[in-house]
């Protein structure tokens, strides 16, 4: 297994390019959020603008979407009970982020097997939370694109049958294969199952034991293969590190870490990052 460093963040995160516009760094469509998971797909879209995607659209409940425009103004509602809407947003994103909070009841797995019918080859498509549970409940067949699981344990035994005491890496990465996808299994050290190679998170805290960690992590993911979408597997690396490097530093001051305060730490820790290793010092909040 390969121990990820912070030398993932410097390969990924660029400066950006001068000749360059919104489009450049792709559009990512959010699909979660029941009536009452709201806060999962608002963090996760918090994550995905904070990462620097270009333009991000959330499609949830109709009564997220005074708080989705009070927290996030720079991103857009659509109903996620418009069959036809929501499949025109999924089939414009370059990256697709289905799951957090979306519910696994009837209503959760209607708009599921829509997003799942409208994705295309080209896609990045990060399947987190309720969409892995319900895929694995209705064994759903997997959407076309670029398929990065995000499972916790639980999830993960859910998809892969897979005890939670039994997914050792062999194991793990047998069900990988049959998969045939990245596989983001969160715990406290996280490992990452890619095509080729297993990767290891060796930092994080137990203050990131809170509601919406993951999803906040979903929408990371979801912002840096839109933005880094040269070196997909290398962005999910990236935004893995760069979540819990994050919550370390906030962790020397406080006792929990807030997911949404992982977001909005995003932009200055990635301008700290685009500068070669030598030239930033690793306290990147102080
Ligand atoms: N503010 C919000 O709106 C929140 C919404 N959430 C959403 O709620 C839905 C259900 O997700 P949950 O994960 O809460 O529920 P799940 O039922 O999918 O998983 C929780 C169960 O898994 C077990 N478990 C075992 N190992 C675990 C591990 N390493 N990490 C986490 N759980 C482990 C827990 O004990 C518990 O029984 C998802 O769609 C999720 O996105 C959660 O993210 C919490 C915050
Ligand atoms: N003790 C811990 N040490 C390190 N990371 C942790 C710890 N507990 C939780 N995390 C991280 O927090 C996130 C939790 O994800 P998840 O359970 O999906 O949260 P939620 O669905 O509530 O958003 C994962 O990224 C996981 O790695
Ligand atoms: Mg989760």
């Amino acid at each position: 297994m390969e121990k990820l460093t912070d030398q993932i963040l410097h390969d990924v995160i660029k400066p950006r390019p001068e000749h360059s516009f919104k489009g450049t760094f792709g559009k990512v469509t959010l699909v979660g959020g029941n009536r009452n998971f709201g806060g999962a797909i608002i963090m996760a879209a918090t994550a995905s603008v904070c990462a620097g995607a270009g333009l991000v659209t959330v499609c949830t409940d109709q009564s997220n979407s005074g708080a989705l425009h009070s927290q996030l103004p720079e991103a857009m509602f659509a109903d996620f009970t418009n069959d036809t809407q929501v499949a025109s947003l999924v089939t414009a994103a370059t990256t697709v982020v289905v799951g957090p909070g979306l519910g696994d009841d009837d209503q959760g797995l209607h708009i599921l097997k829509n997003v799942f019918a409208h994705t295309t080859i080209q896609q990045n498509v990060v399947v987190d939370g309720s969409a892995i549970t319900l895929m694995a409940q209705e064994q759903l067949t997997a959407p076309r694109g670029n398929i990065i699981y995000t499972p916790h344990e639980m999830e993960w035994q859910r998809l892969s049958g897979i005890k939670i005491a039994d997914q050792t890496p062999d194991r793990n990465r047998a069900a990988r294969d049959k998969l045939d996808a990245t596989v983001v299994l969160k715990k406290h050290h996280t490992e990452i199952y890619a095509k080729e190679q297993t990767y290891q998170l060796t930092i994080g805290t137990p203050a990131q034991a809170v509601g919406g960690m993951g999803d906040t992590l979903a929408g990371m993911v979801g912002g840096f293969v839109a933005e880094f979408h040269q070196t997909p597997l290398k962005a999910v690396l990236a935004a893995v590190y760069a979540h819990s490097a994050i919550a370390e530093q906030l962790a020397k001051n406080q006792y929990i870490v807030l997911p949404h305060q992982i977001s909005r730490a995003l932009p200055t820790f990635m301008k700290k990052m685009e500068a070669a290793p030598d030239e930033h010092h690793i306290g990147f909040l102080d």
